[in-house]
């Protein structure tokens, strides 16, 4: 089913007393979740089963990792695999985040096989995809992401998509402090939920969450989550605040 979803990308910070403060401090704000809408944190491997125990009885609040390995077990030193994190009671697994894939070499061939991975283990995978500025300068952002989508994705059944969650973040918006418009946001949206329309029909196509990502700020969330088939956002820097974030979550639709 289709959601509007704060996500909170901790991304590599957070000492454990910052990690319980921050938690603690979300908490505090004490805000209701209403039922079509979610919000999902996304700590480092160290915190999970922090603040897995720490959001256990709050309504709506879900935890996410960072990665994936690609294999349920076995002699890969330092991976972490979906059977472990789902035997913790993890929900979701940020796939392909823009920094992974530059980074850390992450292809989108490696990716579908993380997807694959995660659903076989009952977490749901929260997609990244989304282009560099080169690309945005060039005009061909929409055929860049399409192939990250059709190479990562459309070896799935319709049904494996549901309650699936994609986030497009453009890479420029990324820690930038610039933001794609919310009509920017809005288009390529509309362009990904069309892909999946194109390819698994209308229902499938409007039942997938599609975040936005790239410096969601509690000024101007509202604006950008506002739009159609923005649902919600991505949110790195902004979600280390607590007031900051408690604002973007209260600016879903
Ligand atoms: O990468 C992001 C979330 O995954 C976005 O990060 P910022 O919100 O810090 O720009």
């Amino acid at each position: 089913m289709r959601k509007q979803i704060a996500a909170a990308n901790w991304k590599m910070n957070c000492t454990l007393q910052q990690a319980i403060d921050l938690i603690d401090g979300l908490i505090k704000e004490n805000i209701s979740i209403i039922p079509d809408r979610e919000v999902v944190i996304a700590v480092p491997f160290p915190y999970l089963i922090l603040a897995k125990e720490k959001l256990k009885n709050r309504n709506g609040f879900k935890v996410a990792a960072q990665n994936c390995y690609t294999q349920s077990s076995g002699a890969f030193t330092g991976e972490v695999s979906t059977v472990m994190l789902n035997s913790i009671g993890i929900d979701y697994v940020i796939i392909g985040h823009s920094e992974r894939r530059e980074i850390f070499g992450e292809d989108n061939k490696m990716l579908s096989q993380k997807v694959d991975i995660c659903l076989t283990n009952n977490l749901k995978p929260i997609f990244c995809c989304g282009e560099p500025l080169q690309i945005r300068e060039n005009e061909t952002q929409n055929e860049y992401v399409e192939k990250q989508i059709r190479e990562s994705l459309f070896h799935l059944e319709s049904a494996q998509l549901e309650n699936f969650v994609v986030a497009y973040e453009p890479i420029w918006a990324i820690g930038t402090g610039k933001t794609a418009s919310s009509q920017q946001a809005q288009e390529m949206q509309a362009h990904i939920r069309n892909i999946f329309k194109e390819k698994y029909g209308g229902a499938i196509a409007a039942s997938i969450s599609i975040l936005y990502g790239g410096s969601v700020k509690a000024n101007n969330a509202k604006e950008i989550f506002e739009k159609p088939d923005v649902d919600g956002g991505l949110v790195g820097g902004a979600s280390l605040v607590v007031a900051e974030f408690a604002t973007i979550i209260k600016s879903l639709k």
